[in-house]
């Protein structure tokens, strides 16, 4: 055995999650999740449509009680949004406002502070989404993709310690879907900050992340826990074709495949 105490590696749970179930009425969506998130890595959530994703990320970011157990954050049990905590949804359609002009969508959260920091916020956000120069423009003005990086940029201008995303990039196209993944693990490694992805896309998960936590099909449990051992900087042709790539995809893909059929024997 490895002593990692030593370890100047050793890792820092950002986020730790405790017997976390929700219950809907008869239906038990998140059944006990127990899981840790490290800081300043990119964490992902991966599992099929309906095992109970977004409602996990809802009461993570405490927009949702759990029936039982806790979420901690930094040490402190949420209950409410906690302060450093950023979310991005899957629909930037309905997440910007469109009679504000760029910055003012991004600026929008930081009405508490002052003028002159707000104004150089939102230009660092922007720049760091590679739309420093499009500030002017209405949302409407912009492809999806462009709107989705306005999203990201207003979660970045909080200065948060951690990044929430549900499904961030379904509702855009392949090419730009890949420029997405490209820029937020650029963002991630530039500023250092914790990210927790939640995506049903398998190559997206492994290509993202460091930490995957694969749930089962409803109601979720943590099938396996997962680091990625694959080098930065990524980029979509050597890290795809990189044999461990391969190997971990494969392993996700066993994983989530073997629970659903295992859901479909106990259902028969
Ligand atoms: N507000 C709610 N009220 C009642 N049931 C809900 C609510 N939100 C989610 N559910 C139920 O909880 C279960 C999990 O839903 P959830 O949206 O969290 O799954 P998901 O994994 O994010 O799905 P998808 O990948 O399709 O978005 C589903 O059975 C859903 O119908």
């Amino acid at each position: 055995m490895t002593d990692t105490s030593q370890s100047p590696q050793k890792i820092v749970p950002e986020l730790q999650l405790d017997g976390v179930s929700k219950r809907y009425g008869d239906n038990l969506a998140v059944r006990s999740i127990s899981a840790m998130i490290p800081a300043h890595k990119i964490s992902v959530i991966v599992g099929p449509s309906g095992c109970g994703k977004s409602t996990l990320l809802r009461i993570i970011s405490g927009l949702d009680d759990p029936t039982d157990g806790t979420v901690t954050f930094e040490g402190t049990t949420v209950s409410g949004v906690p302060e450093g905590l950023a979310m991005v949804f899957q629909d930037y359609s309905r997440s910007l406002y469109p009679w504000m002009r760029v910055d003012k969508n991004v600026a929008f959260p930081l009405s508490k502070v002052p003028k002159k920091e707000r104004a150089e916020r939102v230009q660092e956000a922007l720049d760091a989404v590679g739309l420093g120069d499009r500030s002017h423009l209405y949302p409407w003005q912009m492809s999806g993709g462009m709107q989705q990086r306005v999203a990201i940029a207003r979660a970045l201008a909080s200065r948060p310690k951690l990044l929430v995303m549900d499904e961030p990039y379904a509702s855009v196209d392949a090419q730009t879907r890949a420029d997405l993944e490209d820029l937020l693990l650029r963002i991630q490694r530039k500023l250092g900050i914790t990210v927790l992805v939640v995506t049903h896309d398998i190559d997206e998960s492994v290509y993202l992340a460091d930490h995957i936590i694969v749930l089962s099909t409803p109601p979720s449990i943590v099938a396996e826990t997962i680091e990625v051992d694959l080098p930065h900087p990524r980029d979509h042709v050597t890290t795809k074709t990189d044999p461990r790539y391969v190997e971990i995809r494969g392993h996700v893909t066993q994983l989530l495949r073997h629970r659903e059929l295992q859901a479909v024997e106990d259902a028969s």
